[in-house]
C-alpha cells in the first residue's frame, strides 16, 4: 500500500456555518472555541482586508515541489481553503496565480500555505487570499509525491480535512468539523455582548470597572499613587 495517497471525498462544513464564522473571524471564532484552534503568526495574509471560512482540503508537499497542490485542485469543491503543508521547512514559491487560477476555478476560496508564495501583485489583483510563510520568487518543481486530504499539522494546530478554517488579517484559525456549528453560534454571542463592551466603553466607561478589576489591582498589590 503506498504511503501517499488522494482521498477525493470529504465531509465538509455547511456553507451556512462557513459564512457565519468568515462574519465572526478569526480571533472571535478563536475565542469562541475556548481560545483554541489559532496557528502560530508565522503565516501572514499577502493582501489586506480579506476575511475567510472554508472547509480545509489538506495537502502535504515535498518542499519545493508543487506537484501536490496540482494534484489537490481536482478535489477542490465550492467553498474550501486549501491547507498546504511541506514535509521540512521551505519558503520555496510554490503557489502562484496560474495554480491559484485553477483553483479558484474549482472554487476554493483561499490557501494557507506554509511556505513560499509567488506572483504577489498578481494574486492580489486577482483578489484571491493567500496566507503563506514567505514572499519568494523561488521556482518549485513538480516531481515528487504526497498526500491530499490526510491530517496535517503546521504552526501549531493538527487540521484534518473537512475542518473548519477561519482566515483574516489577526491569522488563522482551525474549527474540529465537529465543533463548527456550536462555535459560529458562541462567536454570535460574543459579538452581540462585545457591542454593548463597545458602546460603554465609547461613552467613557473604564475597563476597570467594566471587567470589575480593581478587587485584582488591590489583591496583586498594586499602588494607587
Ligand atoms: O507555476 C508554478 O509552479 C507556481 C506559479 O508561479 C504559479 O502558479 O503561477
Ligand atoms: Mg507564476
Amino acid at each position: 500500500m503506498s504511503r501517499h495517497v488522494v482521498v477525493q471525498s470529504i465531509e465538509r462544513v455547511a456553507a451556512d456555518v462557513l459564512k457565519g464564522l468568515a462574519d465572526e473571524g478569526a480571533s472571535t471564532v478563536h475565542e469562541a472555541d475556548g481560545r483554541r484552534g489559532a496557528f502560530t503568526p508565522e503565516l501572514r495574509p499577502i493582501q489586506s482586508g480579506a476575511r475567510i471560512a472554508g472547509s480545509a482540503v489538506t495537502v502535504s508537499c515535498h518542499p519545493g515541489d508543487n506537484l501536490m497542490i496540482h494534484a489537490a485542485v481536482e478535489t477542490v469543491r465550492p467553498g474550501d481553503v486549501v491547507v498546504v503543508t511541506t514535509t521540512s521547512p521551505s519558503t520555496d514559491g510554490m503557489l502562484g496565480d496560474l495554480l491559484a487560477t485553477s483553483l479558484r476555478a474549482h472554487g476554493a476560496v483561499g490557501v494557507i500555505l506554509d511556505a513560499g508564495v509567488r506572483d504577489a501583485a498578481e494574486l492580489r489583483e486577482m483578489g484571491f487570499p493567500v496566507w503563506a510563510r514567505a514572499i519568494s520568487p523561488q521556482g518549485t518543481v513538480k516531481a515528487s509525491p504526497g498526500s491530499v486530504n490526510v491530517p496535517v499539522v503546521l504552526c501549531g494546530q493538527v487540521v484534518e480535512p473537512g475542518d473548519a478554517i477561519v482566515a483574516d488579517d489577526d491569522g488563522i484559525v482551525v474549527i474540529p468539523f465537529s465543533r463548527a456549528e456550536a462555535v459560529v453560534k458562541k462567536a454570535q454571542a460574543r459579538t452581540a455582548n462585545e457591542a454593548a463592551k463597545r458602546e460603554r466603553l465609547a461613552a467613557g466607561e473604564l475597563g476597570v470597572d467594566m471587567y470589575q478589576l480593581r478587587p485584582l489591582l488591590e489583591q496583586l498589590g498594586v499602588e494607587y499613587r
